[in-house]
């Protein structure tokens, strides 16, 4: 089996911000200007304190002047705070959001560009929860609390430098009652919240998946009558994510404690500062600010236990949205191998397996001349669906290898891969939106004129003449208003836009109706010139008129018909 990366459901957590670090290297001038002008307002807030201790001793030694210096500036600091910590805000919330958005569009780009075989190892909802929901968590994390993060670990920073030059004594009080316990309480938090939130992000992720399968399935699982067990498979899934998610607030719990721990240095301070004051150790003003700046300190204290609680939890996110990033990262360019001599399009001695040691094609070996038109028939599960994607690239070859024109397929340019092999699947897939949307879908950005061209070239101008809008029909959400052999249509079409030099059908196996079975038959046989053209059939008709036909069973070519 050809290797595939996997995603982990719980991937490593450590150095996350290193890790992040080469998305967030072109910002990182916007993100220090923000920081700086930050750093700034706690700068501001860190001074109040000082300068309502020095008031206050002003006041106890009868100086007015000195009170009323002392008054402004604590004014001036307020206002100056307030008006950087919006700005700064400001600066962060928009750096922050364009880094989340080149995220995004980076996960985009990637799940596009991924391999089918990664696609279908994972599932839908875990993809769906890794692109959407964990990077809208960092975006509300970065509006809401980045900014707090970075006020926070400022006001530590200047609060030891402003303390430990107002009293040394008081300084050391303060650190030995107040952050030992903090420092124990912290820890049980981190090992608690550790283990909690990313099992917590997989749980959601699991009962994400099982809900989008669940939706995509309604049908089937009505007319199976199996709503009910599916039900119970959802309902154990979330009690899976409750109970993940009671654990890691149990985790939070420990946060609670440091309340008590704050009251305790309050006391320890008053009763010290009485002390000291009595002995002209300190003045009262000191006092004063230690008491007033251990508060603020305490509020910072609680503010980063609910900041905590967040920034590990986009942690995991991160963690998992750089998980996602990692795994699809398109493989350094192989060395491409000399062209074989080979014409048109080879396939040597494939073989290929979903499952380890599972294969369904063995050792397959055909050759395809340019302008070629054959089929390719055998049971159901015998390997022609499988063998058409190998054949256009979907899939890599676990051995053997498929070229055209002599050239390896895994060595082609993804876009120029895609330009000259086409495969028009037997549920072609169709997004919300008109006919013309649809088309759209095709390389090169098509326009309407070109829409015009490729129908009248494939003799369908009057089918969608005949449709209720034309080209702007809307076909339902997923293009539910076209029956699958129309669907098919719209993919000859979107062919045709391609201009591709091989086009493999996979034939719809649904019964159509005789109007557009004769469209699908008139579209191929004008589309066939120039160009290679395969077909899975599965009508007799259809094999009937192949001037080729070669014939898979069991995952081997068995005979060629003609
Ligand atoms: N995505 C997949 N994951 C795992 N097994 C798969 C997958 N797709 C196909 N298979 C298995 O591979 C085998 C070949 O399937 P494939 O669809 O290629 O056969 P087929 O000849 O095209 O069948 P049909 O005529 O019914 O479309 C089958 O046993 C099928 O169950």
């Amino acid at each position: 089996m050809a290797d595939v990366r996997l995603l982990t459901d719980e991937p490593d957590q450590r150095h996350v911000l290193r890790r992040a670090w080469p998305h967030l290297r072109e910002h990182r001038r916007a993100m220090a200007g923000a920081v700086a002008v930050n750093l700034l307002a706690t700068l501001s807030l860190t001074l109040v304190p000082v300068m309502i201790g020095r008031a206050v001793d002003e006041l106890l030694d009868g100086d007015r002047t000195g009170l009323l210096v002392s008054a402004g500036v604590v004014l001036g600091l307020v206002i100056a705070r307030t008006v950087l910590l919006r700005w700064s805000e400001l600066l962060l919330t928009r750096v922050g959001e364009k880094v989340v958005h080149s995220l995004r569009d980076l996960v985009v780009e990637r799940l596009g560009a991924t391999s089918l075989r990664f696609l279908e190892a994972h599932r839908g909802g875990d993809l769906l929860q890794r692109a959407t929901v964990e990077i809208a968590e960092l975006a509300a994390f970065v509006r809401g609390q980045l900014p707090d993060l970075i006020s926070l670990s400022g006001y530590l920073l200047f609060s030891v430098i402003v303390l430990l030059s107002s009293s040394w004594q008081l300084f050391g009080l303060l650190v030995l009652v107040f952050a030992p316990p903090m420092w124990w309480l912290g820890r049980r938090f981190r090992r608690a919240a550790q283990k909690a939130y990313p099992a917590e992000a997989a749980a959601q992720a699991t009962l994400t998946a099982t809900f989008a399968e669940s939706l995509l399935a309604r049908e089937q699982l009505q007319i199976d009558a199996a709503t009910g067990t599916w039900l119970d498979r959802l309902r154990g899934d979330a009690d899976a994510y409750l109970g993940r998610a009671r654990t890691a607030q149990r985790g939070a719990n420990w946060i609670d404690a440091t309340w008590v721990v704050q009251g305790l240095t309050t006391a320890a301070l008053l009763v010290a500062g009485g002390f000291l004051t009595a002995g002209d150790v300190v003045t009262v003003g000191v006092v004063v600010t230690f008491v007033l700046a251990s508060r603020d300190l305490f509020s910072s204290v609680d503010d980063f236990t609910l900041v905590a609680a967040e920034l590990v939890e986009s942690r995991v996110g991160l963690a998992r949205l750089l998980d996602l990033l990692d795994v699809t990262r398109p493989p350094a360019a192989a060395p491409v191998a000399a062209a074989a001599s080979t014409r048109g399009l080879t396939v040597e001695n494939v073989s290929y397996s979903y499952r380890p040691g599972e294969p369904v094609l063995h050792g397959v070996s055909l050759a395809f001349a340019p302008g070629e038109h054959a089929g390719i028939v055998g049971e159901t599960g015998s390997g022609k669906t499988t063998l058409a994607k190998l054949l256009c690239g979907l899939y890599l070859p676990d051995t053997g290898v498929v070229r055209l024109g002599g050239e390896d397929l895994s060595a082609l340019d993804a876009t120029d891969l895609r330009r000259r092999l086409v495969l028009i699947p037997q549920q072609v897939h169709m997004v919300a939106g008109t006919l013309a949307d649809n088309l759209a879908l095709t390389p090169g950005r098509p326009g309407r004129d070109d829409f015009a061209r490729a129908t009248e070239a494939l003799g369908l101008t009057a089918w969608v003449e005949g449709l209720p809008s034309g080209f702007d029909s809307d076909l339902g959400r997923r293009g539910e208003r076209f029956s699958a052999g129309e669907r098919q249509l719209v993919g000859l079409v979107r062919a045709a836009l391609t201009d591709p030099e091989v086009l493999i059908l996979d034939e719809a196996t649904a019964d159509l109706d005789p109007g557009t079975a004769h469209r699908l038959e008139e579209a191929l046989a004008r589309l066939r010139a120039g160009r290679t053209v395969l077909v899975i059939a599965h009508r007799p008709s259809t094999i009937d008129r192949l001037p080729r036909v070669v014939r898979l069973h069991a995952g081997r070519l068995t005979t060629e018909e003609r």
